[in-house]
């Protein structure tokens, strides 16, 4: 079963199979979020030459990858072979590797969602290869779910008090029984809906001031 995680990317070393249309999304993908990323292929496209990621054009029949799979934490197979693409997955699942399969989804460890930001938070949705394009497209319902309610303002108001409470309550058992009391306020929750948001901002300091003035 595969779980939603957000990865610092910069954290990662990617290894791309290939780089044709799908090989250069991914490296860019990759890089842009600050991966270091080396990208094997025959050819590439010449978007990917101007991203500035590591490139070696090589033949993957003759060449043995061995070290490249070693250095990687996640591998990449973008290669439009068929035959090959099973057995560059086989190989770097062989040792130990996270492979992103771009072309068989029934066996890929990592899945690249369709993602968006919408009112501060970001929304990452998959068919896991079922059904593509509905999920592409369930984004729009999404955003315009969250773009008409409460949630945009909810998020605005309760990051600044978080942030205030992370400042104010020092002692964390009393931070979490804040956010639970916040959460448990109906006058706070109503004024958030009605979108009175200084008079929200105002409640939720009352409910704080009142944390803070317990034993
Ligand atoms: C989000 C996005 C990220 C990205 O790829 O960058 C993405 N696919 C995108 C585009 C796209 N995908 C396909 C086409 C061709 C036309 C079409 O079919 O529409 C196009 C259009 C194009 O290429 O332009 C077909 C396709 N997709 C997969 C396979 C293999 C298979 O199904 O086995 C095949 C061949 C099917 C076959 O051979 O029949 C598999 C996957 N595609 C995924 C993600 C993952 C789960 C997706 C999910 O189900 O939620 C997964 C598992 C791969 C993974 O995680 O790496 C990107 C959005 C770009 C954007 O909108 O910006
Ligand atoms: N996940 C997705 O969203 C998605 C979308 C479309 C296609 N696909 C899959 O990804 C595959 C690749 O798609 P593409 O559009 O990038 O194809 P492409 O033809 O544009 O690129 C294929 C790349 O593989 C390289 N390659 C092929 N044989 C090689 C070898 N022997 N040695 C080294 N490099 C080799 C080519 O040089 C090229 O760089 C498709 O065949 C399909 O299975 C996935």
């Amino acid at each position: 079963m595969r779980i939603p995680l957000w990865v610092e990317a910069s954290r990662l070393k990617v290894l791309v199979f290939g780089g044709g249309s799908v090989g250069a999304r991914r490296a860019k993908f990759f890089s842009a979020a600050g991966a270091e990323v080396r990208v094997l292929a025959k050819k590439v496209v010449p978007e990917l030459q101007v991203l500035g990621v590591e490139i070696k054009l090589v033949d993957l029949y003759q060449y043995d990858p061995s070290d490249d799979i070693r250095w990687a934490d996640v591998v990449v197979v973008a290669v439009d072979d068929p035959v090959l693409a099973e057995q560059l997955f086989r190989k770097a699942e062989s040792m130990g590797k996270l492979v992103n399969d771009a072309t068989d989804a029934s066996r890929t460890h990592v899945v690249v969602p369709y993602e968006r930001v919408v009112g501060g938070l970001r929304i990452a949705v998959t068919s896991e290869g079922a059904a593509g394009t509905p999920a592409r497209l369930s984004l729009d319902v999404i955003e315009g779910c969250i773009k008409n309610s409460w949630i945009p303002l909810f998020f605005q108001i309760y990051k600044q008090l978080k942030a205030e409470a992370k400042e104010a309550i020092k002692e964390t058992k009393k931070r979490l029984a804040y956010y639970q009391a916040l959460v448990e306020d109906e006058e706070f929750l109503e004024l958030v809906k009605a979108g009175r948001a200084q008079e929200a901002l105002a409640r939720g300091r009352a409910i704080m001031s009142k944390i803070l003035n317990l034993a």
